[in-house]
């Protein structure tokens, strides 16, 4: 389909007895910032080599812009930067990108054009050598982006930069995607995955345990309420929010209504003769849902009771 600009099936990688994909279907559609979210060794840069038909998959299949992954036709229209390009020292990141634009057929324009992207325009006569970690890793993002790829894979995009290049970082992957392109990108930072990303592939141990819209992990928004007496607040919440809508926890009720409802149930609640102490608006974060994903999702362990001991 058009709209699917990667679509694995199955996509397997196995290393003599180390499964370091284990059959992974996953999707990312035109247009989205899709994150690829795992811990370290969870398979992240594998999948993605696969993707770009750098490593060939023991099983499984890879497409890429409807076509096989690593066709030459498909190659040009992708831009990636896994596991950082190999610079000349002695060069100037001008240069470098240069003659990396010649072997790719592109001209002095899509240089300038990705340099100015990354805002490296000043420095781009500097050699590659004299930059700061947060300049090669900008370089590096600029090789990727020259000749307006369709699709952008980035590996690990923040890694080694301070808190201002990663913001630097995200707000330039959110720009592109704005812009038309389609970024994939792995990451092992939650948070940044939660600020950025349309959708994200949850990956543990070689397996996609999850892909879904940030909003659809982290689940719907709920509003704590504490109030007395409990039960004549249970009945105006349940009126409010639904039946089924309501919890009662050790902590209150917790309703299933947006943060914005809270204003009209306080209003409601005080006119039933409600004593309303604390509503709060709560919010899974991305890390708390990775966190029980991980721990208790099946992993390729042996089982406790399968074990010799
Ligand atoms: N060439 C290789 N030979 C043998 N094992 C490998 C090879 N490449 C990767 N692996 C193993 O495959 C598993 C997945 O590695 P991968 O680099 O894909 O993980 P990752 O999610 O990208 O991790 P990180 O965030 O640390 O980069 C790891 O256990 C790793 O040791």
């Amino acid at each position: 389909m058009d709209d699917l600009v990667v679509q694995t099936d199955g996509l397997t990688k196995r290393y003599g007895e180390r499964l370091a994909v284990d059959s992974v279907s996953m999707t990312v559609r035109r247009g989205e910032v899709y994150g690829f979210l795992g811990p370290n060794g969870a398979g992240k840069t594998t999948t993605l080599r696969m993707m770009l038909g750098l490593i060939r998959p023991t099983a499984g299949t890879a497409s890429v812009l409807g076509r096989p992954a690593g066709r030459p036709d498909v190659i040009a229209r992708v831009g990636a930067l896994v596991e950082g390009p190999g610079f000349f020292p002695y060069l100037s990141g001008r240069d470098n990108l240069r003659t990396m634009a010649r072997y790719r057929g592109l001209g002095d324009d899509a240089v300038d054009a990705a340099l100015a992207r990354v805002d490296l325009t000043d420095r781009a006569g500097d050699r590659f050598k004299a930059y700061s970690l947060g300049m090669k890793q900008r370089l590096g993002v600029a090789s990727a982006l020259m000749g307006e790829p369709e699709l952008i894979v980035l590996d690990e995009p923040t890694n080694g930069l301070d808190p201002a290049g990663m913001a630097d970082m995200r707000a330039l992957v959110v720009s592109l995607a704005r812009g038309g392109q389609t970024v994939l990108l792995s990451s092992h930072l939650l948070a940044e995955v939660q600020e950025i990303c349309d959708r994200v592939g949850v990956i543990n141990g070689g397996r996609l345990l999850r892909e879904a819209r940030v909003d659809e992990l982290r689940g719907e928004a709920t509003l704590r309420v504490r109030a007395t007496p409990e039960d004549a607040a249970i009945a105006v919440a349940m009126r409010v929010a639904g039946e089924d809508a309501v919890r009662r926890t050790p902590h209150g009720l917790e309703l299933g209504l947006p943060a914005s409802a809270a204003p009209a149930l306080v209003r409601d609640l005080v006119t039933a003769g409600v004593d309303v102490h604390e509503v709060s608006p709560t919010e899974r974060s991305l890390e708390e849902v990775f966190f029980e994903m991980t721990t208790t999702a099946p992993t390729n362990a042996v089982p406790t009771e399968a074990r010799v001991s």
